[in-house]
């Protein structure tokens, strides 16, 4: 049996008085793209933010690429781009200055030579390529964000995890990252991304994670997008993963019982 890109087991974390996860395991195999899915405040955030190392688990264990938490993960080789965090945060910097921050890890502190090629590289990947020296605060949020996915995707990582990548991005930028998210699912990339719905990415899935109130109730075929979602016009507004059980009950699993340091850039 391979190492496991992500290997979740048993895992709790309290935050507050909330016990947010409640004994999840999550497996990631190589070159797998799993979507994890579940209602607002189920845990996706959570528990992606505890696979990347930014907050401790109270009970369970988390290994990355072979390794537990900690220094001994190659985190060079591993892409996170954190949820609704403004890329104009913080000191004003250009878009080409925030991307390649993410050439710099805890084995390298400067930037490579050949850097500017590759951060153009990256912005090209996301099309904002002509945007490269213009202040981040002068993007908007979709723009921002598509920033964020190339500052995570300009170190060429094996693993990429995602929290909402496309969480306010247009309907076009959404066909462009799910194209890239193609290519570079074909050349053998991991990827572990939350959503709300597969959307776009929904050719590119291999299995689906459904979380719901910090327990795994799913954990399989990805659910069938229902017709109504292949209406352009559609209101994509409502939260539609609070209808998860009948989505899952369309892959025939039934409702499931019942009951998403290191920096967040750069871990
Ligand atoms: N710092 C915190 N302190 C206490 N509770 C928290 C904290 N952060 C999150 N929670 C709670 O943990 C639960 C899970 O939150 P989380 O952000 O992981 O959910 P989510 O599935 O990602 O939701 P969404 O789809 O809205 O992004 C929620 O009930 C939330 O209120």
């Amino acid at each position: 049996m391979t190492t496991p890109v992500i290997d979740a087991q048993g895992v709790h974390v309290h935050l507050g008085a909330s016990h947010v996860l409640r004994g999840v395991d999550l497996r990631v195999d190589t070159g797998e793209v799993v979507a994890l899915l579940g209602a607002n405040g189920s845990g996706k955030s959570t528990l992606v933010r505890t696979v990347v190392g930014v907050l401790p688990p109270s009970r369970g264990t988390v290994s990355l690429l072979g390794h537990p938490l900690g220094n001994g993960v190659p985190w060079h080789r591993i892409g996170y781009v954190p949820q609704r965090v403004s890329a104009a945060a913080g000191v004003p910097s250009t878009a080409a200055e925030v991307v390649a921050s993410g050439l710099l890890h805890g084995r390298r502190l400067a930037l490579p030579r050949g850097w500017r090629h590759l951060v153009r590289e990256a912005l090209d990947q996301v099309g904002l390529a002509d945007r490269a020296d213009d202040a981040t605060s002068q993007l908007s949020g979709g723009q921002q964000q598509r920033v964020l996915i190339a500052r995570a995707l300009v170190r060429e990582p094996e693993v990429l995890v995602l929290d909402e990548p496309v969480a306010g991005v247009d309907r076009a930028s959404q066909e462009a990252f799910a194209a890239t998210m193609t290519r570079l699912a074909d050349s053998g990339l991991t990827v572990l991304v939350v959503v709300h719905e597969l959307g776009e990415l929904a050719g590119l899935v291999t299995r689906a994670v459904v979380l719901r109130h910090g327990v795994v109730v799913h954990d399989g075929a990805p659910p069938r997008a229902r017709a109504a979602h292949d209406i352009p016009e559609h209101d994509h507004v409502h939260p539609h993963t609070s209808e998860l059980p009948l989505q899952t009950a369309e892959v025939g699993l039934g409702d499931g019982p019942l009951g998403t340091g290191p920096t967040e850039v750069n871990p």
